[in-house]
């Protein structure tokens, strides 16, 4: 049983070493050369699997340890017999975490005394969209709900495109699709992007191409543009110097990166390769996880919950860390930018979720103990 698989996908030989023999490859650069001789193919975001990747090859399962799956083909490998598996929610807390360290320093930026103050829309309402939106509103922020196609199947409370851009806060969380009734390519198109105002803080760490990146480059140079922040881009790895420029957090396609997402990530895919194999899956990815570096934080009676918060969101992960590794990749000459961006990704520094620390308070208020619970903390009272 040969598997073929991306060198990134983390404790590939502590899966699957069991299953078969793993040959590990880049990603970004796999061939049909690669993969003629597979039985099974593990990738991630970066490669493109279709038909000029996989015909003429043996491989009988394709799983991808992400949550996004326009990198493949579904409708081809299903009309090959190609079994496929993806890893919804994965690192879906992950990039939540990412969206709320955003908000914790744009509210701060704004001198603003309390950060659910701010309004939030949300736009794609799926395993990230709904848990951003579940901790927000726990938070006691305002939240809009966009998501057409759920609108469209289920009796709920969702909110038009235009109520979710007329938030404080505009978060991205749809997939990549330019198919069907409700595409997201260049969803957020230049007459949409202009609905946006100065006082507005537009996140993207959905996919790139969900916003047109030349509307986006314009308006960002027009007066009264709202402060952006990109975790995901028009064309990576080679994205563009200009458009990182001009927003004010840019950031390599991480917000799902904490070591817990990618490792939940791994598992679904080895649970469903057992599956396909019936094999028992005997690893969970609980077992692969080391005791955090960081796994308390201690706050005392005078701690006022929203600072403490900020604190604990930070020292977990703060945001401003990779976008200066970006920004200093991104002053490279030009022939090697493409390859410092993925050099990044493939180098990320262990990151833990908010899950992983223990929040010891003594004789704190009711009102800082339900922030931390609310954002995922463990509490130790
Ligand atoms: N930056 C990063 O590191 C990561 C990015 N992602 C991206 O985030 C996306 C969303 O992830 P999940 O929430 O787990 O996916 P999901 O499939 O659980 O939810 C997506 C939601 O978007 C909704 N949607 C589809 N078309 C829409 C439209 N035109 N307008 C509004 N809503 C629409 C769907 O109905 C669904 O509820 C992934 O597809 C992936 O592209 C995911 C993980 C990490
Ligand atoms: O899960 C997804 O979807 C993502 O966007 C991943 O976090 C992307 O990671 P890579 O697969 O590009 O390493």
């Amino acid at each position: 049983m040969l598997i073929v698989a991306d060198e990134n996908i983390p404790l590939l030989d502590s899966f699957f070493a069991e299953v078969g023999e793993i040959r590990p490859v880049a990603g970004r650069a796999m061939t049909a050369d690669d993969v003629r001789d597979a039985d099974i193919l593990l990738v991630r975001s970066v490669t493109q699997v279709n038909e000029a990747l996989l015909a003429g090859s043996r491989v009988k399962f394709v799983g991808t340890a992400t949550i996004g799956t326009d990198h493949v083909d579904i409708d081809w490998l299903a009309s090959q017999g190609i079994a496929f598996c993806a890893a919804p929610g994965c690192n879906a807390n992950s990039v939540v975490e990412y969206v709320l360290s955003v908000i914790s320093l744009h509210a701060e930026r704004r001198g603003m005394a309390n950060w659910s103050d701010l309004s939030v829309g949300i736009v794609g309402v799926g395993n990230v969209g709904g848990e951003l939106a579940r901790k927000l509103e726990r938070l006691g922020f305002s939240v809009k709900r966009c998501d057409p196609p759920r609108a469209e199947q289920e009796e709920g409370d969702f909110d038009s495109l235009e109520e979710a851009l007329a938030c404080d806060v505009v978060s991205l969380h749809t997939p990549l699709t330019d198919q069907g009734q409700h595409p997201t390519w260049k969803l957020l198109d230049r007459a949409r992007l202009d609905l946006l105002a100065e006082h507005q803080l537009l996140i993207n760490s959905g996919r790139g191409e969900v916003i047109d990146g030349d509307a986006l480059l314009e308006r960002l140079d027009q007066s009264g543009a709202p402060t952006v922040v990109l975790d995901v881009w028009p064309n990576e790895p080679g994205i563009s110097v200009e458009l990182a420029k001009r927003v004010w957090l840019a950031t390599p396609h991480i917000a799902g990166y904490s070591l817990e997402g990618k490792v939940q990530g791994t598992e679904t895919i080895y649970r469903a390769v057992c599956r396909f194999l019936g094999l028992p899956a005997r690893k969970k990815a609980g077992q692969f996880l080391p005791e955090p570096a960081m796994n308390k934080l201690a706050f005392t009676s005078s701690a006022e919950a929203v600072p403490a918060a900020y604190t604990a969101i930070r020292a977990c992960y703060d945001p401003r860390r990779d976008d200066a590794n970006l920004r200093r990749a991104l002053a490279l000459p030009q022939s090697e930018r493409a390859v410092a961006f993925d050099n990044l990704r493939r180098d990320y520094p262990v990151r833990r979720e908010f899950s992983s620390v223990k929040i010891q308070l003594k004789g704190t208020s009711k009102s800082l103990q339900d922030t931390f619970k609310g954002l995922g903390f463990k509490l130790k009272l």
